[in-house]
């Protein structure tokens, strides 16, 4: 195991058994030689199907050849994880949201028309009436809006800036001079007062320069290794290489390119690149590499990879499984919302891979019997950063004392952190830094759109991204929200306006969180509004919006939910309601992208009153659905605690005689640490926790 200190490692475990590295490379299947495609498959919606959508980087080059083996897959499928999910208590057993929203959408219309006295109207069937007012909706919002969308569109377009979106909406008027006079006093005094400190600030900066210079590897002390143009000059084994096809892989990323010789060669790794650059095969394919010439006598779980979030473990997962696929390498997923008792055997097993999230891996530490991680060789932390905030520091703590000190440890995000204070926690040896794009930077193909909130107007914000969404960006858009309450009443007030919304926030049930990914995934629906639980990571194919409904109080925040589009090399569309508050995260928006992909969006005050009004019309029905949910759960609460009381009595000696689980934070802790989390994750605001203990 002294594998950390050699040169060149390839093997996990046993030097001795270091491959032939020609043998293996001349092993590699003739990958780069394309066969034509033949007349079946030209124009087949098979083939169409794997065409890159948008405009493709260079660096994302999908191989369309796929030597026989199937079409490309979604890296976001809950196949595996679903087979896992606890049973549900008492499905069906009261109207889902929906149902309750078709049925309030339909009060509420037999309600006008009553008051319109048309009672021939009213004997229409339900869905003929359902249907009927959808596309009444889509005709007035058409016909009324064609010569506003042209007017919008202008704006937008005209409106590329070449600084900080002046966001003063239409010009002219009193209020709008007001503002600006108010926006440049606000400046000038944070210059001054830039000014004051600057001194002091460089001598702080130059000190922790130093320190990091003393931290990392320097560039010249790292190893010399070449960025590989593709993954056949990797020496990679044949296995790893099919995995890779499998996935429609044909050429490493940049990320990949200069990280997989550096992991193949057992160093720690702080890598950063922006979001959708493919980090995650960046660790996986040098992973597995290695685990291929692991000894088999006995079984060992050497490897531990740690996802903030269940759907992001749950992704990572499916991602190695695949790339795996042509391997005898086991993975076991240990996320909470899926069975602990199935972990439990799993683990019993000795799994050379365990993908996990950081409570859930606890809990099994503390309460499944002879699991332990004494044996891990590589540690892996996706979305480092993350993880590394304050408030998460007892749990790591606890994961990083229960494994060994020599291990290799590789870190990535799309806004890595290289504070040193940070990263000696987990006692990196001589980490090199790999980073690929500017720091802060978002994804070449996105272009962000501002669209101003006016002051003392908050309550617009529902009638512009109504309006937004109505109008211009009707499918593929994931909108994030500061609140779960936030999100799910606005999935109320879009299905109330007849548009299809899903939603994603921690007060769902595993299987809910699944399915309003796998429907928003597969178009069923054709928005998702989120927390920042889905903010990181998530990869899901062609989304094309992102819409913040409110900005967050982080620029890396901002870079993460803004990252759910433009991925692969795409082309996307974020777009945020910005207010008075948001101006220097707008600045930092502004500074950190190029200018041509910087725009303001105005949406005309006749479509926002319009809106506006349609929205203030349902008030009454969301309130209504509201407190019959609450009712709802009260009484399923009620009835929980009923089956619980049962349960004790008739099992009461099988129950006494369990051993008993222990919990490494008290709850009194838990909401310490929760606490601070939600202080240095969203700033001043306070806002839930996004990340998932368990
Ligand atoms: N070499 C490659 N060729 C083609 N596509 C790739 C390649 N590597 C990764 N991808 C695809 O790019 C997408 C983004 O990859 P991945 O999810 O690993 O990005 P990421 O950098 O981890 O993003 P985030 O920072 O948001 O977590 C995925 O759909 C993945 O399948």
């Amino acid at each position: 195991m002294a594998f950390i200190e050699d040169d060149f490692i390839m093997t996990i475990g046993d030097d001795d058994e270091v491959p032939d590295l020609e043998a293996v490379a001349n092993d590699s299947p003739p990958l780069q030689n394309k066969r034509k495609l033949n007349g079946k498959q030209k124009g087949s919606k098979k083939a169409k199907a794997q065409e890159p959508e948008g405009d493709m980087a260079k660096g994302f080059l999908v191989d369309l050849e796929t030597d026989g083996l199937d079409a490309v897959p979604q890296t976001l499928d809950f196949t595996l994880a679903r087979a896992s999910l606890k049973k549900r208590r008492n499905p069906g057993m009261y109207s889902t949201l929906d149902e309750k929203i078709a049925l309030s959408r339909r009060a509420a219309k037999l309600a006008k028309l009553a008051a319109l006295d048309k009672p021939d109207e009213m004997e229409v069937s339900e869905e003929e009436k359902v249907e009927e007012e959808d596309s009444d909706n889509d005709d007035e919002v058409e016909s009324a809006s064609d010569e506003e969308e042209d007017a919008e569109d202008s704006a937008a377009e005209s409106a590329s800036v070449a600084g900080t979106p002046a966001l003063e909406g239409e010009s002219g008027s009193e209020a709008e001079s007001d503002e600006e006079e108010s926006e440049s006093e606000v400046d000038s005094e944070s210059e001054e007062s830039e000014g004051e400190s600057s001194a002091e600030e460089s001598e702080v900066d130059e000190i922790e320069e130093a320190r990091k210079r003393a931290y990392f590897a320097a560039p010249e002390e790292g190893p010399a290794v070449d960025m590989p143009e593709s993954f056949t000059t990797m020496n990679l084994s044949r296995q790893i290489m099919k995995g890779l096809t499998k996935l429609g892989f044909a050429q490493p990323t940049p990320i990949q390119a200069r990280t997989i010789p550096l992991a193949l060669l057992g160093k720690d790794i702080c890598g950063g690149a922006q979001t959708g650059s493919g980090k995650t095969a960046a660790f996986l394919v040098p992973i597995l590499e290695r685990l291929l010439y692991r000894p088999k006598n006995t079984a060992v779980t050497r490897v531990l990879i740690l996802c903030p979030t269940r759907e992001l473990a749950i992704q990572c997962h499916n991602v190695s499984t695949k790339l795996a696929g042509f391997t005898d390498i086991s993975t076991c997923l240990c996320v909470g919302g899926l069975s602990l008792k199935q972990q439990e055997s799993e683990l019993k097993l000795r799994p050379d891979v365990v993908i996990a999230t950081p409570g859930r891996l606890i809990d099994h530490l503390r309460n499944s019997q002879s699991f332990h991680l004494d044996q891990i060789e590589i540690l892996v932390m996706d979305e480092a950063d993350r993880m590394l905030d304050d408030g998460f520091e007892d749990e790591l703590t606890e994961i990083i004392k229960a494994c060994p000190q020599k291990r290799q440890t590789m870190l990535f995000s799309a806004t890595m952190t290289d504070n040193v204070d940070k990263l000696i926690r987990l006692s990196l040896q001589k980490p090199v830094r790999v980073q690929i794009d500017p720091p802060k930077s978002a994804a070449r193909g996105l272009t962000q759109e501002f669209v101003r909130v006016r002051t003392n107007k908050d309550e617009d914000r529902t009638a512009l991204l109504a309006a937004l969404c109505k109008r211009h960006f009707k499918s593929k858009c994931i909108i994030f929200f500061r609140s779960k309450a936030a999100a799910h009443q606005m999935k109320i007030i879009f299905g109330l306006l007849g548009m299809r919304a899903g939603e994603l926030h921690g007060n769902l049930s595993q299987e809910g969180r699944l399915q309003a990914l796998e429907q928003f995934r597969d178009g069923h629906v054709d928005f998702l509004m989120a927390t920042d639980l889905a903010a990181r990571g998530l990869d899901v194919t062609g989304i094309d919006t992102v819409i913040n409904y409110t900005m967050p109080t982080q620029f890396p925040q901002y870079l993460h939910r803004i990252g759910r589009t433009a991925r692969a090399g795409r082309s996307g569309r974020a777009i945020t309601l910005i207010g008075e508050t948001d101006r220097k995260m707008l600045k930092l928006a502004v500074k950190n992208s190029p200018k041509d992909k910087i725009k303001q969006r105005v949406v005309p005050n006749e479509t926002l009153n319009k809106y506006r009004s349609k929205v203030d019309d349902l008030v009454d029905q969301v309130k209504d659905i509201i407190a019959e949910e609450r009712q709802e759960k009260m009484l399923n609460d009620a009835e929980m605690q009923v089956t619980k009381a049962t349960n004790l009595i008739q099992h009461k000696d099988e129950i006494k005689n369990r051993p008993r689980r222990t919990w490494f934070q008290s709850t009194k802790d838990r909401k310490e640490a929760k606490d601070v989390a939600d202080r240095t994750y969203a700033g001043k605001i306070k806002s839930k926790r996004s990340y998932d203990k368990n």
